[in-house]
């Protein structure tokens, strides 16, 4: 337990990851360290390339670590676990399954009746906005559409964390913040622990209640929480003088962990 009375779930040490490429090694992460708090919403706020999806990987169990170790509740991450559900980069879909049954899936192998299933499903179809596309195949959606299942898939799943990485970089601005505004009711609702990547300052400080800043080969440059008040209003935050003022630090850090 922390001082604040919440649980850590989540907690990476020394935490490295080096691939090789032509006989030469890039390392991607290096001494990374972090604790996250159950039920807290984090956004890893970061420039292209700073190693953020190489940690949500590492913590995803993907890829095992060239250093250090990922815990979940005190138990070494060594593979993916069913309590993480993670909305990836790049599209997972199954191009052979329509997006009724792409989303189904994590039901499916959790063993869940097909009455229960199909309901399910449609409900979450409907929460990311794609009412009447239930038969459409990922090829036959735009990659916005396509984002939209994958996170409709990770949620059927009812995961406990939610690993996010830049889920709604795609999509135009209205969507974007439809979606944002769904995932901070789920996770108001459901109290799940969310991991979410972005590289956009003003995203990171709407949805999140810490932001912790990388820098290169995801050195911490900064780690704060957000103390702004909930609901948050984009349109009024932008005027706000702690969200402008917080918008000036993370920007200040961000050009910091470029040096
Ligand atoms: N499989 C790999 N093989 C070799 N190098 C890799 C591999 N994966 C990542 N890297 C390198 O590791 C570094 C960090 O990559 P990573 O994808 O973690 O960054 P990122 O912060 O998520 O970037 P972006 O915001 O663009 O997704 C980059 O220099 C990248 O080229």
């Amino acid at each position: 337990m922390s001082d604040t009375g919440t649980s850590t779930v989540i907690k990476m040490g020394g935490l490295g990851k080096q691939f090789v490429k032509d006989d030469l090694g890039i390392v991607a992460l290096r001494d990374f360290d972090l604790e996250i708090a159950e039920g807290s919403f984090v956004t890893v706020l970061g420039r292209s390339g700073c190693g953020k999806s190489t940690m949500l990987n590492l913590l995803a169990g993907l890829t095992p670590p060239t250093w250090g170790s990922v815990a979940y509740r005190g138990e070494p991450v060594d593979g993916p676990r069913t309590e993480m559900g993670y909305l990836t980069q790049s599209d997972t879909l199954m191009p052979w399954r329509d997006v009724r049954r792409n989303v189904e899936l994590p039901m499916e192998i959790g063993g869940m009746p097909a009455a229960r299933r199909r309901e399910r499903a449609a409900e979450l179809i409907g929460k990311v906005g794609l009412d009447g596309f239930e038969k459409h195949y990922p090829r036959e959606l735009s990659g916005g559409m396509r984002r939209r299942v994958s996170l409709a898939r990770m949620l059927a799943g009812d995961p406990e964390t939610l690993l996010m990485d830049e889920p709604f970089g795609a999509l135009d601005a209205q969507l974007r913040g439809d979606l944002q505004a769904e995932l901070l009711r789920l996770w108001t609702e459901s109290g799940q622990t969310v991991v979410f990547v972005t590289h956009d300052i003003e995203e990171a400080l709407l949805l999140g209640d810490r932001v912790v800043v990388l820098g290169r080969v995801g050195r911490i440059v900064l780690d704060r929480a957000i103390e702004l008040p909930r609901p948050r209003d984009a349109d009024e935050l932008r005027v706000d003088p702690h969200f402008v003022a917080l918008h000036r630090e993370l920007t200040e850090a961000l050009r910091e962990g470029a040096r």
